[in-house]
């Protein structure tokens, strides 16, 4: 094993937070994870905590099957993390009060790694706050996984800023659950059935309406927009929803008997773009700092159009790519690619805390 091992913090142990566990149990015997040890694992209603090491695969049994009755734990990940050494805390959770203090956690020189992305794409304000905690202590706010669940949206981003490129305009298929449901909505199947489907694969928010409304896919186009030198506001971005009225003002446990809500709009949005030869495609596009997110008509050579199941396709402009853009497509949404992209990040901060940076 070369060099410290970091202390790690796991809020959340969903869909996400369970791969990192399973990620993490594969590691344990190898340098890999040697490099780091688990001390802190919790959800809504148990928190396990152990400075000699947890054991990710018991974390993994037990986390999900805590009763489920009760009010929500009092978290302290910090607490866990002690107050030295290289400490990690991965955000596994969709939690707005968690993100709310990520800023804080970078502040008291705790790393971050998140999937969540309350953190860096909602305000204005909490996205600076981060990025000056950031420069005050030297920590680092891992967000691989924010965008493109880990694909090289962010980083591809800020290698061409390093390298003197301005960005011109991003535009793309961003919402892996939303990628999937178009690829599959033939006509054959109710869309409210696709995307049950689409919330038990687990590519859905954790109330797919956060997807359907388009609020999930603001926060990536603010988060890349914002990577790519252009600090505006949530409002700045304007979102055609998906949602109709009466299925958003229900509450989250009401949702699932009412998405038949959706079938008929979309079918009948379906049929138009199948008159023009096109396919529906959810696209966020911006440009010199306005940017719009919404359902498209997109013909077969358009460059979004490609791509299937989850994919996410997005296309970078900047000095050097000016006329053809830059294409990065794959996998956009899932338990193992973010998991993954979370994990990349941990390395990546532990790395960058000792001195010794990975590959990018
Ligand atoms: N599912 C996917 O494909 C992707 C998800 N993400 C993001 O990852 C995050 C997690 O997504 P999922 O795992 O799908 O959600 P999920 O709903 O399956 O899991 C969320 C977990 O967070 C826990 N949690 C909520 N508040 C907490 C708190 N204050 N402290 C500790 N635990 C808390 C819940 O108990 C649950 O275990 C979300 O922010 C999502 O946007 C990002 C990329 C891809
Ligand atoms: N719900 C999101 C998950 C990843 O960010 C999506 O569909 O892309």
């Amino acid at each position: 094993m070369s060099g410290p091992v970091a202390k790690v913090a796991l809020l959340g142990s969903g869909t996400v937070g369970l791969a990192v566990l399973r990620r993490l149990a594969e590691w344990q015997e190898s340098p890999r994870g040697q490099q780091l040890r688990l001390v802190y694992a919790a959800n809504t209603r148990l928190a396990l905590r152990d400075a000699a090491g947890l054991d990710p695969l018991d974390c993994a049994n037990r986390l999900p099957n805590a009763p489920r009755n009760g009010a929500a734990i009092q978290s302290d990940p910090l607490a866990a993390l002690g107050k030295d050494g290289i400490r990690i805390l991965i955000d596994a959770t969709a939690d707005a009060a968690t993100a709310s203090r990520h800023a804080a956690c970078l502040s008291a020189g705790v790393h971050v790694a998140t999937a969540c992305k309350l953190a860096a794409g909602t305000s204005l304000d909490q996205w600076q706050a981060i990025d000056d905690a950031c420069k005050r202590t030297s920590t680092g706010f891992g967000d691989r996984a924010t965008v493109g669940a880990g694909l090289p949206l962010l980083r591809s981003i800020r290698e061409l800023r390093a390298g003197g490129d301005h960005i011109h305009a991003i535009s793309g298929v961003m919402s892996g659950s939303l990628a999937w449901l178009f690829h599959h909505f033939d006509g054959s199947r109710p869309f409210s059935e696709l995307v049950r489907e689409a919330r038990d694969k687990g590519f859905t928010e954790p109330d797919p309406r956060e997807d359907l409304s388009g609020e999930d896919v603001r926060r990536k186009i603010l988060i890349l927009a914002r990577s790519a030198g252009f600090a505006i506001e949530s409002d700045q971005v304007e979102v055609r929803s998906l949602v109709p009225a009466e299925l958003a003002r229900l509450s989250p446990g009401e949702v699932d008997a009412s998405l038949h809500l959706l079938d008929a709009p979309l079918a009948s949005l379906l049929a138009s773009a199948r008159a023009e030869g096109c396919s529906l495609r959810f696209v966020a596009r911006l440009k010199e700092g306005k940017a719009r997110v919404g359902l498209e008509k997109l013909c077969p050579l358009d460059a979004l159009h490609g791509g299937g199941g989850t994919d996410n396709r997005v296309a970078i402009w900047s000095d050097r790519y000016r006329d053809q853009p830059l294409v990065i497509q794959g996998p956009g949404a899932g338990a193992e690619v973010t998991a993954a992209a979370l994990l990349d990040d941990v390395l990546h901060l532990r790395a960058m805390a000792i001195g010794r940076p990975l590959a990018a």
